[in-house]
């Protein structure tokens, strides 16, 4: 776990724990006998603090948090113990760093009286991301050195420094260049004593004047933007503490509100998130096709069809990635449409200085735009993102089987068409993928990425590493009508209409959703992604299930049906783009949005006419009947094998729609609440509402909520019933 050696008169201490060096109970031992053992040793002078590996050291190991004590105890050997054995030796202590050094790896390296790095070596503090504090002490020693405004900043934000910057701020003493364990001895050696300002609780957190002042910009800051989580204040007051207390108050501060937050709902839920995306990246179909040992096809060049809202972000995605796109517009007057918000969408990137304008003409050099689509014969990848229509997309595909090179990987954005109806149009299905990307699709993490019956393993895995590749983070399902996201999504949506057609207003619904942590309410967002996306695909789906949708249309096969929203689309009023939706806005395009009584009157006017009455709706119905729909679908996908774990939902939602990451997830959210409760709402729900279908209960919920149990969700899928759903 920590590896000690001896290099003449320096004592070299290696952080074993692949892959990240996690600071797990066992290493920290490691390290505290290994300091231990130079100290005693009257021969060694000094102590290098090193990283085996790729890392430095990733922080806390993450998996011992559930055991809070073991985190805190005061007995044993914990990161504290550790930390003051090093600070109190009076043998120099270097720590040579490279990879990342995270966390409690920082909090070791700020123990330490000495910091190396190498170039490429990152320094940060990411706890606030899993809802807690650096709570060895890093809250009062960081600002030591950097100063308030500058230790806040990275507290609270989490956001990792690099080197360089790292070197600017005073965190770190050298960057060394060629070997780090040779540099790092070289340098150890050239210490003898260590000097009283080298430990830093004995130095006061320098430029802390208008420490008040940058405290309540930041609290305000935070209220507006990470509305309802708790763990960036108590960053933000942790690190006040280090200005208003002496240290050995400060620490004891950091301490209770540590413990605050390590035994909060929210950590949990922060925590789950963490390993629920990685899980999510591991797929798994067959011994011979998963993660593990399919090869990908490397994509050194692709095209993209289609430049309107979807399909210019994705372009950008590849582009600010390093891969040359081939953009293909149906004709000129589109193509050049498509350029200008490729520009935009990159000027943008300029303005909020992500990127300098050389770096954006140099990515413009690597855009090749045209009408032909005969260009894309020799790309490796090409994402289509033209109208969601099934036989425009099956068109397409076709003539792309004819006109690109035999391992050309064909992927498709759509939003809800099935991947195999699509591949069926091609004579290569194994090549045919859909890479569902969220909008704006520069911004949005999430790639939902589909196969189909015929997906090759190979073409699974070359999408799953592009996503990677141009940071994505990617979740693998299977197709049917709408995926998970938007099968999900949908039960979810269509819930709060029916809300609204019983008695509440659209604003009335977005405000509870806000309140629940959602960044924007469901109306806000169908403004945004458009009125006539939404209908078209409503429109597109009643045509190939054989029925006709109207302003009128009330029931479905027996289905509740609320033609509200196909109202305001009648209006004209398509969202955002046309400055008017569910919502007032500003101006077409515009941001503000704002009540409008027209809406109000449509929907008032839409129950009159149905002879519905309107009625009152708490909070916790809006809450219950949105999140139990989502939930239950979601354990539909599961049973359908849409889905292979619960932790793909969760990541879906946390990344295409921001669902607040403190509450982990739709799937963890029903955890929390209890299976039990949420099977037996679901069933009260179903008796009030019987025609809609979404309020049949899941039969592996049942199971589970029947167990008697609280089955942890690692174990839900083991109540699986055989796949089976009339809904697919
Ligand atoms: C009262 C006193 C109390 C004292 C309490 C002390 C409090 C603390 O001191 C608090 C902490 O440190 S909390 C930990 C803070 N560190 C982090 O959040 C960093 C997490 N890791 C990363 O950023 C990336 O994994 C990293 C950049 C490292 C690597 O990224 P990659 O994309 O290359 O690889 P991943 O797939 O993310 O990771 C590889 C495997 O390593 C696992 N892992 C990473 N960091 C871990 C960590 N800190 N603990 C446990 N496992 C960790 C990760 O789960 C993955 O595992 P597998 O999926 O099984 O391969
Ligand atoms: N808008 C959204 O929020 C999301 C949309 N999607 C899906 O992405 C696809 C595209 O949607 P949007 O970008 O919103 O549509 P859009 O209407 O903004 O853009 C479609 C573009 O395709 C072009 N086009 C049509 N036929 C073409 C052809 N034969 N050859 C070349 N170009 C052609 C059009 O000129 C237009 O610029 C759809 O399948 C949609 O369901 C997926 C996720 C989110």
């Amino acid at each position: 776990m920590a590896e000690y050696k001896e290099i003449d008169s320096v004592a070299v201490i290696e952080l074993k724990n692949p892959p990240a060096n996690a600071l797990s109970k066992a290493l920290v031992t490691g390290l505290n006998n290994g300091v231990k053992r130079a100290i005693d040793n009257p021969r060694i002078k000094s102590i290098v603090l090193i990283g085996n590996g790729q890392h430095f050291s990733a922080g806390a190991d993450i998996t011992e948090f559930p055991r809070v004590a073991d985190v805190t105890s005061k007995q044993g050997v914990s990161l504290l113990t550790v930390g003051d054995v090093i600070e109190s030796c009076n043998k120099p202590v270097v720590s040579a760093i490279h990879g990342v050094c995270f966390g409690g790896g920082l909090e070791i390296a700020l123990f330490s009286h000495y910091r190396l790095a190498v170039q490429s070596a990152k320094l940060g503090f990411p706890e606030v991301s899993l809802g807690i504090l650096p709570g060895a002490n890093g809250t009062q020693r960081l600002p030591r050195v950097v100063g308030f405004e500058v230790a806040m900043d990275m507290i609270v934000s989490g956001k990792p420094v690099s080197a360089p910057q790292a070197l600017q701020y005073g965190i770190l003493d050298k960057i060394v260049d060629g070997d780090l364990l040779t540099a790092a001895v070289q340098f150890a050696k050239t210490l003898n004593t260590v000097p009283h300002d080298r430990r830093l609780k004995n130095v006061p957190v320098p430029n802390s004047e208008n420490a008040n002042k940058h405290f309540e910009e930041k609290l305000a800051k935070i209220k507006q933007k990470q509305r309802g989580y708790i763990a960036p204040i108590n960053c933000l007051k942790a690190v006040k503490a280090s200005v208003d207390l002496p240290y050995s108050e400060g620490v004891t501060k950091e301490f209770q509100l540590f413990m605050e937050l390590m035994s909060s709902a929210q950590a949990r839920g922060q925590q789950y998130s963490f390993f629920s995306e990685r899980a999510a990246t591991k797929w798994y179909l067959s011994a011979s096709k998963n993660y593990k040992v399919s090869k990908d096809i490397p994509v050194k060049t692709a095209g993209v069809i289609g430049a309107g809202t979807m399909g210019s972000g994705i372009a950008v995605s590849l582009l600010t990635s390093g891969i040359p796109v081939i953009l293909v517009e149906q004709d000129s007057k589109n193509l050049e449409r498509g350029i200008e918000l490729i520009k935009s969408i990159l000027q943008g990137g300029v303005k909020l200085k992500r990127m300098t304008q050389s770096q954006m003409n140099q990515i413009l050099q690597i855009l090749q735009p045209t009408t032909k689509i005969e260009d894309l014969q020799s790309v490796d990848l090409i994402i289509e993102a033209v109208f969601e229509n099934l036989k425009l997309k099956q068109e397409l595909f076709s003539k792309l089987d004819k006109i690109c090179k035999r391992d050309t990987v064909l992927c498709s954005n759509t939003s809800t068409l099935d991947i195999d109806k699509i591949a069926k149009s091609t004579s290569r299905p194994e090549k045919v993928v859909g890479t569902h990307f969220f909008a704006p699709a520069h911004i949005m993490p999430l790639l939902e990425n589909v196969y189909g019956n015929h997906t090759s393993a190979e073409t699974i895995a070359t999408v799953m590493k592009l996503s990677k590749k141009i940071r994505k983070i990617p979740v693998l399902v299977k197709t049917c009508h709408g995926f998970v996201a938007n099968r999900t999504f949908f039960e979810y949506s269509q819930e709060l209409r029916f809300v609204v057609e019983e008695g509440l207003l659209p604003n009335e619904v977005d405000d509870i959703l806000e309140d629940f942590g959602m960044p924007m309410g469901v109306f806000k967002v169908n403004d945004l992604s458009g009125i006539d996306v939404g209908w078209r695909i409503r429109q597109e789906q009643a045509i190939a299930n054989g029925f006709n949708l109207t302003t009128n249309t009330r029931y479905i096969n027996g289905e509740r049906y609320c033609a509200i929203a196909d109202k305001i689309f009648q209006a004209g009023r398509y969202g955002r783009k046309t400055g008017k939706g569910w919502y007032q806005y500003d101006k077409p395009g515009g941001r503000v949005a704002m009540v409008d009584p027209n809406v109000n009157n449509i929907i008032l006017n839409h129950c009159k006419e149905l002879g519905l009455t309107r009625r009152k709706i708490s909070t916790q119905e809006v809450i219950e009947r949105c999140m139990f729909a989502a939930i239950n679908e979601g354990f539909r996908c599961l049973e359908d094998g849409i889905a292979s774990k619960p932790e793909e939902i969760d990541t879906i939602w946390l990344h295409g729609f921001g669902f607040p990451r403190y509450r982990g997830g739709p799937m963890f959210y029903a955890s929390q609440v209890g299976l039990r409760k949420v099977y037996e709402r679901i069933k009260y729900y179903q008796k009030h509402f019987p025609e809609t279908s979404h309020w049949i209960a899941s039969e592996m919920l049942q199971r589970i909520a029947e167990s008697g149990r609280n089955v942890p969700i690692s174990e839900w899928t083991k109540f699986n019933p055989t796949p089976t759903s009339s809904r697919l």
